[in-house]
């Protein structure tokens, strides 16, 4: 059961972050928590992406662009229903998050960064079993990564606990406004 949007808090949150941060495991997560939509933006990659990524090849600005104003798209759509929405997207570049921040009309996007170690985040992924993403590309998706600026809105959560705790701290975050720096 989805909420009606709630005038205190961002319509949009997107959950960002490396390959194998748990976007899409504490973004569901968060999602039922708050009780809004969620979207795997995963989902959204044209088919040539997917196949790119599992050959081992990194995705370039060029690729990207079409996901994310897919991402964009579909995310306006759910917004027409009167819901607010948790879309997962690896968000990396700060100009990759600038097109995320008109999936809502009135700008009210908040970024939860999950960010861990390339260590943790290695052996995460070589456990992981039946996803196209080969921890090969790790390396490649830390050095894309540009943090979040100042004037962005949202907040850096550490991925190290267990999934539940890091999507209550997601919760926490959400609802404080994160950084509004
Ligand atoms: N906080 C956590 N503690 C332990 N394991 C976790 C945690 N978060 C995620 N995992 C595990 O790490 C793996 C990656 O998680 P998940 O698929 O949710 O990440 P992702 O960021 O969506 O990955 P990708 O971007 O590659 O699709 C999964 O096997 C998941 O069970
Ligand atoms: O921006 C990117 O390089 C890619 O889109 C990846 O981050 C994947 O979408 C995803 O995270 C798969 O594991």
């Amino acid at each position: 059961m989805t909420q009606a949007a709630s005038p205190d808090l961002p319509r949009v949150v997107v959950v960002m972050g490396v390959s194998s941060t748990g976007k899409t495991k504490v973004g569901t997560r968060l999602a039922r928590q708050l009780g809004w939509r969620f979207v795997e933006g995963d989902e959204l990659h044209p088919p040539a992406n997917i196949e790119k990524m599992s050959a081992g090849t990194p995705l370039t600005d060029e690729d990207r662009w079409p996901w994310l104003d897919a991402i964009v798209e579909h995310v306006r759509a759910v917004l027409e229903e009167d819901t607010s929405v948790v879309v997962t997207c690896s968000a990396l570049r700060r100009s990759y998050r600038d097109v995320l921040r008109g999936a809502d009309p009135d700008g009210s996007v908040f970024f939860v960064h999950l960010h861990g170690t390339f260590t943790l985040l290695a052996e995460r992924m070589d456990q992981r079993e039946g996803h196209f993403m080969p921890a090969a590309l790790l390396q490649s998706q830390f050095e894309t990564l540009e943090p979040l600026e100042p004037d962005e809105v949202g907040a850096l959560v550490d991925v190290t606990p267990p999934v539940h705790v890091v999507s209550a701290e997601a919760e926490r975050e959400v609802r404080r406004g994160g950084q509004q720096a």
